[in-house]
C-alpha cells in the first residue's frame, strides 16, 4: 500500500533522515519509534508531501506520490497532528468540516458524518459550537481524530496522537482507538517515543536512531531477536513489561510462547505466578 524507498532529508546540510526504506501493507499499523530528533516526524511528513525529500520516493498503491497534486493525495491520507493541531479560532464544527468543505459535501452529508463519528468517538454534539480551548485534552484529541477521519481516508498518519495527554487518559484513549471500527481497516503510520504505546498499537515497529532504521519488525522480533546493541539497549529497561504486553496483545498462550522463545525472564516470572 505504502512504499518508502531510500528517503533522505537534510536541514542546513545536517541529515535528519538517511536512506530510509520501508513498506506498509494495507490495514497494517506501523509505528515509527525513537528518541526526540531521530527523524520520525520528518519521515511521516514526507509521506503526505508536507515535506519534500531531497532523495527517494514514496509510492501509494504503486504510484509515485509526486505524480498528482498534493491536495488530492491528502484527501486519501488523514493526518492527526501532534497536540491535536486544531485551529484555535475555529469552532469544533468548523475544524471537522475543513476537508468535507473542500470536497464540496452538502450540509446534510457533513452533519450525518459528524454525528456518526462523534457517536463512535464518545463526543457530545454540544461540543460542536465550542472552541478547542474549552475542551479537555482527551476531547481535543478525539476531535483531531474525527477531523482526520471525516472523508474516510484509507491511510491515516498520526504524529504523537496521545502526546499531550496525562498517562491515565492516555491508556484509556489508546484502548478506545484500538477498538474503534473506523480504524480497523485503515493503513496507519503512527509516530511515538513511548515504547509501551508502540508495543501495544503496532503490528510492526520501525525503531529509528539519527535518521536511520535500527530495526523494523514485529514487537516480538524487536524483543527477542534484536538486530543490534542499540535495539537491545533501547528496550532493556522495560523488557519484562514488554514481554508481558506482547503476550497479552497477541492473545497467545504464555507457556507456548515461552517454549518457542525460551525467554528466561518470562519463564521465571510465570513460575512465580504459578507458585
Ligand atoms: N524545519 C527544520 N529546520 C531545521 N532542522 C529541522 C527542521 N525540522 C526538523 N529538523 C531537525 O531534524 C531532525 C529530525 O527532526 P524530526 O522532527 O523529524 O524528529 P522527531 O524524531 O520527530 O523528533 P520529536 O520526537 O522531537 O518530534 C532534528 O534534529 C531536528 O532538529
Amino acid at each position: 500500500m505504502i512504499k518508502a524507498e531510500k528517503l533522505s532529508k537534510s536541514y542546513n546540510g545536517i541529515p535528519a533522515v538517511h536512506q530510509l526504506s520501508f513498506e506498509v501493507a494495507r490495514g497494517e499499523n506501523l509505528i515509527l519509534l525513537g528518541t526526540s530528533g531521530c527523524g520520525k516526524t520528518t519521515t511521516l511528513r514526507m509521506i503526505n508531501r508536507l515535506i519534500e525529500p531531497d532523495q527517494g520516493t514514496v509510492y501509494l498503491d504503486g504510484k509515485d506520490i509526486r505524480e498528482g497534486e498534493p491536495e488530492t493525495l491528502r484527501r486519501k491520507i488523514g493526518y492527526v497532528l501532534q497536540n491535536h493541531g486544531l485551529f484555535p479560532h475555529y469552532t469544533v464544527a468548523e475544524n471537522v468540516e475543513i476537508v468535507p468543505r473542500l470536497l464540496k459535501w452538502n450540509t446534510k452529508q457533513v452533519q450525518a458524518r459528524t454525528e456518526e463519528l462523534f457517536g463512535k468517538l464518545g463526543l457530545d454534539l454540544s461540543l460542536l459550537k465550542k472552541h478547542p480551548a474549552a475542551l479537555s485534552g482527551g476531547q481535543q484529541q478525539r476531535v483531531g481524530l474525527a477531523r482526520a477521519l471525516m472523508a474516510d481516508p484509507p491511510v491515516l498518519l498520526m504524529d504523537e496522537p496521545f502526546g499531550a495527554l496525562d498517562s491515565i487518559t492516555r491508556i484509556g484513549i489508546r484502548k478506545e482507538f484500538l477498538e474503534l471500527d473506523e480504524l480497523q481497516k485503515k493503513t496507519i503510520i503512527m509516530v511515538t517515543h513511548d515504547i509501551q504505546e508502540a508495543f501495544e498499537m503496532g503490528d510492526r515497529i520501525c525503531l529509528m536512531d539519527k535518521g536511520r532504521i535500527m530495526q523494523l519488525g514485529s514487537p516480538e522480533q524487536l524483543l527477542f531477536e534484536p538486530a543490534n546493541d542499540f535495539v537491545k539497549e533501547f528496550l532493556k529497561q522495560q523488557h519484562l513489561h514488554l514481554e508481558l504486553k506482547v503476550l497479552k496483545v497477541r492473545g497467545r498462550s504464555a507457556w507456548n510462547m515461552m517454549d518457542e522463545l525460551g525467554s528466561e525472564a518470562l519463564r521465571n516470572l510465570l513460575n512465580d505466578y504459578k507458585s
